[in-house]
């Protein structure tokens, strides 16, 4: 029993990531905004966890504006990666810099325990794929990127994916152009954001027949909401939902802060809520006994409840 670091070594959870992206079945990976809520997406049986960061920056409620820092990232990563069995994929934005720091950020990351990393073509400042105005680097550029990235992997089981954002600016026929010259600098998948529509996902799957690809299904975005199924038979390899669980969170918080401000009570919500029992099941509470057997002293049925 593990109660501090993962059940299951590095280099295997790697493995499995990598292989979870090559099976006949699409992974997908919900994001998970803190260490707890990943322990709740690997007992719920998803493939993998994303880390966000459009949701690290909101959960320091700043912009999703590359304002938040490799430092930060890393951290953050690593706090979620220790929790789980499962492969977690982090955002790395633009690599936080130029080739060199986009070198630096993937050794850091293989340092914070994740399975991968996804790094985009946007300039600095970046900003979130789905609002417009978006700019991109050229294409030697984001190669440049991903080169250095690659160079600086230590692992081979590291998965390095290659975002572009370019199809809002350039639109879809040059990014297949980019993402092909990324997959020849050593990409190990792309990641399509902000197409529109079905047909656009799969008219980009036909014109990369064999690279490994991302979808985003982050939610009031450009991208119409399309289902695991709809993503695995246009043949997609990997779906993310980044910021849902933050979404439904915080869209329940607001409503249960709202209700207490005019009842003076919670009372309403108690079974909307995640009740004591199962958090303390998702913490393993009880495991922890084996320092000391008065350590978990909770039973269910005798408190309040
Ligand atoms: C995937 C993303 O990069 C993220 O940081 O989660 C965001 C998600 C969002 O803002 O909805 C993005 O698509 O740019
Ligand atoms: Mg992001």
């Amino acid at each position: 029993m593990n109660l501090f670091s993962n059940g299951v070594d590095v280099g295997r959870r790697r493995q499995a990531f990598k292989a979870a992206l090559a099976a006949p079945h699409i992974a997908r990976l919900p994001g998970a905004f803190s260490p707890l809520v990943a322990r709740s997406i690997e007992e719920a049986g998803f493939e993998g966890v994303y880390v966000s960061g459009a949701v690290i920056a909101a959960d320091l409620a700043l912009p999703d504006i590359g304002l938040t820092t490799l430092t930060e990232v890393a951290h953050r990563a690593r706090q979620i990666a220790r929790v789980t069995d499962l492969g977690v994929l982090v955002d790395a934005d633009t690599g936080f810099g130029e080739p060199m720091s986009a070198a630096r950020t993937v050794a850091e990351l293989e340092d914070a325990g994740v399975a991968g990393c996804h790094l985009e073509d946007q300039v600095n400042p970046k900003r979130c794929g789905h609002l417009d105005g978006k700019e991109v680097v050229g294409t030697d550029v984001m190669v440049r990127r991903i080169a250095a990235a690659v160079s600086a992997r230590r692992d081979p089981n590291f998965v390095i994916c290659a975002r572009t954002d370019a199809a809002g600016v350039e639109g879809i026929d040059a990014v297949i152009e980019r993402a092909k010259a990324y997959l020849d600098a050593g990409a190990d998948m792309i990641f399509t954001e902000a197409l529109h529509s079905e047909a656009d996902f799969r008219y980009f799957r036909h014109a990369i027949p064999d690279a490994l690809l991302l979808a985003n299904m982050t939610e009031f975005g450009k991208t119409t909401l399309l289902s695991a199924d709809v993503l695995e038979e246009i043949g997609y390899n990997a779906v993310i939902y980044p910021v849902t669980t933050l979404r439904i969170a915080m869209g329940q918080v607001e409503q249960a802060l709202a209700e207490i401000k005019e009842h003076g009570t919670q009372e309403g919500w108690l079974d909307r809520m995640q009740h004591r029992s199962r958090l303390y099941e998702l913490l393993r509470y009880e495991d922890y006994n084996v320092f000391d057997q008065h350590i978990f002293t909770y039973r269910k049925g005798e408190n309040n409840e």
